[in-house]
């Protein structure tokens, strides 16, 4: 307060006489209206006091006039329903200027929630979009995006182009994303939309399917499937049907298929198709899983089926795989690694595009969110139909920083060692008497019980789900994992959790994840084959949140099947826990709650 203003507080106790009270001389600015009888300015002398109403002054919180909209509905351009946490309680210290970015809409692309503590705008807020978000902002982007950059990109099109996009590279590599024929939305930063490759979307020749493809229609990836791609082979070639849609893409034709000779071998544009023989019809799904397994599956004689051999005797005999024919490029040469990878990344996205998981209208689904009283707070991170695939996230009030004490100093944290360092610590908590392990790749961690006073602040941070136990539904999760982070170089690397605990590669599942302490980042992306051994995300799929103190992020449906997900290294200074909650389907044999010969259902 400045010596002035002092003086007119204490202005306000004097009688009226003559002058009016210091500082009574015009009402302060913002003051609103002039109470009613008030004429400004006061009569000569101002002998009468102050008209009635004028006596006080105004409220401490006054001095500065409120911002626009405050307390009235989010501005304009706030979107209907905010995001979690915008708006739904004052930021705090209102009363002063609203925060730097207060009323304006959130920029397009910023997916996050904003930090528990609104008020302060999130860290990205207003800088330029994440890096996966494609073009670099236009000049400019700090104030309203450019046109066409606020809505999200159409699918497929968040990621940067290829590289060398302007002319696309030579053979092209894969087809582009879904959506990507369209030009780029204005201002998006293409400049023009890209030259298609030669040929590219041209119906392949009539008769040339027996043949190489024409020069420079060369795809490294598959080609889509185009007009007249379902033509009848060249005469002489003779499969009965047309094959199915999608063949040739490296895809095994579906049983029964059964043409008698295979294609010759210039047929699918240099990938080869796998043959299918009529006696192995199971060929195909055999093939299919075996891209799923984990990890800790991988490596393990295919007859235990990687479920620790116990289903030995009910795997069905499986004919040992035939040779297959090398993948070699359309002009017969032999790629390199990352070619290789690259043309197996495309092939899984066309198996993926081509097979959408069952709807949630076939086969019901509950999402957490519709579960609680106020779905809207629920933002969808992830929200793929098509892969039956959901993640969620809100801000929970309920987990406080008096919990992330507790957690840090009560819990008995076992350190992961990784190949180099220790990666993170970690707890592992079962309920109703379960004592599987949890795997970490090499490290095994013992279960512990859920301790009671963990059971308590448990059910406050999730009773908004109403996990009342009554059906299948309202299971409160019977497991929890937790991870203590205490700096930035503790992380955990690209994975999805689908440990054979949970089934998730092969049904729905549940997991509940809820944040404590520093902030981090969290990436989900899509699955893709493994490079060189190692497990990360379709190229150019990747999508960036932070996760702070008190956020809960859903991952649902068959996500853990079709995501991957990792907090990376970084730059934070201070812990983070995340406790990331669960639900066992098939307990190890040698757990007391292990059905024999059960595959459990949530
Ligand atoms: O710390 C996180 O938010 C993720 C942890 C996680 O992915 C896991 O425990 O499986
Ligand atoms: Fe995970």
């Amino acid at each position: 307060m400045s010596g002035r203003e002092r003086s007119r507080s204490r202005g306000r106790m004097e009688p009226y006489s003559g002058a009016p009270p210091a500082g009574y001389g015009a009402p302060p600015a913002g003051y609103g209206a002039p109470p009613p009888g008030y004429s400004a300015p006061p009569p000569a002398g101002y002998g009468a006091p102050p008209p009635a109403g004028y006596g006080a002054p105004p409220p401490a919180s006054y001095g500065v006039p409120p911002p626009a909209g405050y307390g009235a509905p989010p501005p304009a351009g706030y979107s209907a329903s905010p995001p979690p946490g915008y708006g739904h309680y004052p930021p705090a210290g209102y009363g002063g200027p609203p925060p730097a970015g207060y009323g304006a809409p959130p920029p397009a692309g910023y997916h996050a929630p904003p930090p528990a503590e609104y008020g302060h705008p999130p860290a990205s807020y207003g800088a330029p979009p994440p890096a996966s978000y494609g073009a670099q902002p236009q000049a400019g982007y700090g104030g309203p995006p450019p046109a066409g950059y606020g809505g999200p990109p159409p699918a497929g099109y968040g990621a940067p182009p290829p590289a060398g996009y302007g002319p696309p590279p030579a053979g092209y590599g894969p087809p582009p994303p879904a959506g990507y024929s369209a030009p780029p939305p204005p201002g998006y930063g293409y400049g023009a939309p890209p030259p298609p490759p030669h040929g590219y979307g041209a119906p392949p020749p009539p008769h040339g399917y027996g043949a190489p493809p024409p020069p420079g229609y060369g795809y490294g990836g598959p080609p889509p499937p185009g007009p007249g791609y379902s033509a009848p082979p060249p005469p002489g070639y003779g499969y009965g049907a047309a094959p199915p849609p999608g063949y040739g893409y490296g895809a095994a034709p579906p049983p029964g298929f059964g043409y008698g000779a295979p294609p010759p071998s210039s047929y699918g544009y240099g990938v080869q198709p796998q043959y299918q023989s009529s006696r192995s019809p199971s060929r195909s799904r055999h093939a299919r899983s075996r891209s799923y397994r984990s990890p800790s599956q991988r490596g393990k004689g295919r007859s235990k089926g990687g479920k620790g051999g116990k289903h030995k005797t009910q795997k069905p005999k499986v004919a040992p795989p035939e040779a297959k024919p090398p993948v070699l490029k359309e002009d017969g040469s032999v790629p390199t690694a990352r070619e290789l990878s690259d043309i197996k990344e495309a092939q899984a996205k066309a198996q993926r595009d081509a097979h959408p998981e069952a709807t949630r209208d076939l086969m019901p689904l509950q999402l957490l969110k519709d579960r609680t009283a106020n779905p809207g707070m629920y933002m969808a991170s992830v929200d793929d139909a098509h892969l039956r695939s959901w993640m969620y996230l809100t801000h929970e009030r309920s987990v406080t920083h008096p919990d992330f004490q507790e957690l840090k100093s009560k819990v008995e944290w076992r350190e992961l060692k990784g190949t180099h360092a220790v990666t993170r610590k970690t707890m592992w908590y079962t309920k109703n008497g379960c004592t599987c392990p949890y795997h970490y790749g090499t490290d095994r961690v013992e279960s512990q019980p859920f301790p009671p006073w963990f059971e308590l602040m448990v059910r406050r941070w999730l009773g908004a789900f109403n996990l009342n136990d009554a059906d299948k539904d309202s299971k409160f999760p019977d497991s929890v994992n937790m991870n203590l982070y205490e700096h930035g170089e503790h992380s955990v690397s690209w994975h999805s959790d689908d440990e054979p605990l949970f089934r998730g590669k092969f049904q729905d599942t549940r997991i509940i994840s809820v944040s404590l302490g520093a902030a981090r980042k969290f990436q989900v992306g899509l699955r893709a084959p493994r490079r060189g051994g190692i497990l990360k995300p379709e190229k150019d799929s990747t999508t960036t949140f932070t996760l702070g103190h008190g956020h809960i992020c859903t991952m649902e449906g068959l996500f853990q099947k079709h995501y991957l997900h990792q907090i990376a290294k970084g730059t934070a200074k201070d812990p983070r826990i995340n406790a990331t909650f669960r639900y066992i389907v098939e307990h190890e044999a040698s757990c007391p709650m292990h059905v024999p010969g059960g595959k459990g259902r949530r």
